[in-house]
């Protein structure tokens, strides 16, 4: 199975369509007022129609109500939602029902103590992101470009397709990879120049890094 790459928080045209040429699968829009990613539905409908399916529409949300989502997907129709908050599994299910869309559940990690949700999660979502929990004083939940301690995930027995996020970028895709053995990144901080401003040549280094992981990797497996 090939490696996705997610490039997430994107809000302009600019570097959205950097990143659908750079050949990114998943494209991440955040809808949670105190991030710098923030996009209104206006811009979350302009930059959406934007996509014309190069790759997978990601909305974000933080235990966002059932009116915000239905609002999203009128705006977005997202191909799935992120939910980066503190939902719970029956949440999860619930939103599944309704809006018909995937679900990725965030999965904030900082100690092995934070895996034990991972059965109920892996019941109902349909893919796992594993971020970086971020600090108690934090104004969002995640985008902090911050990682975690990948050798958490050494050892992980999951039986559903997961990315790894927090603090990666162009140099250290490669570990986080070789570590994690994800099926995918995700990356917001590490492509941008100055908070929540996306930087073109940062997200093309980004997935040349990462296309360059994969291809090693198949290399070494069909040996
Ligand atoms: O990106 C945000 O501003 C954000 C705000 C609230 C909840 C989640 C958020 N981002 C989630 C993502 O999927 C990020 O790509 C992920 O946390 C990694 O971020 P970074 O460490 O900055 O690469």
């Amino acid at each position: 199975m090939s490696l996705l790459v997610k490039i997430c928080g994107l809000s302009t045209r600019e570097t959205l369509e950097t990143a659908l040429d750079a050949g990114a699968d998943m494209v991440g829009f955040v809808f949670f007022l105190p991030s710098p990613r923030h996009l209104s539905l206006e811009l979350g409908r302009d930059l959406g129609r934007q996509v014309q399916r190069r790759a997978l529409k990601v909305a974000l949300t933080v235990d966002a109500d059932d009116a915000t989502l239905d609002n999203i997907m009128d705006a977005l129709s997202p191909d799935i939602f992120q939910l980066h908050g503190k939902e719970s599994v029956a949440r999860l299910r619930d939103i599944k029902q309704k809006f018909g869309r995937p679900v990725m559940k965030a999965v904030p990690v900082a100690t092995s103590a934070d895996l034990a949700v991972l059965p109920g999660y892996a019941a109902v979502a349909d893919r796992i992101l594993f971020d970086a929990r971020a600090p108690k004083d934090a104004t969002r939940p995640g985008g902090l470009g911050e990682p975690f301690d990948w050798h958490l995930l050494e050892n992980l027995d999951l039986n559903l397709p997961y990315m790894v996020s927090g603090g990666l970028h162009a140099d250290n895709v490669t570990e986080a990879l070789r570590v994690t053995r994800a099926g995918g990144v995700d990356v917001s901080s590490g492509v941008e120049s100055a908070s929540g401003v996306k930087d073109p040549e940062m997200i093309k280094a980004f997935i040349r890094a990462a296309r360059a992981t994969q291809d090693a990797s198949q290399e070494l497996s069909v040996r």
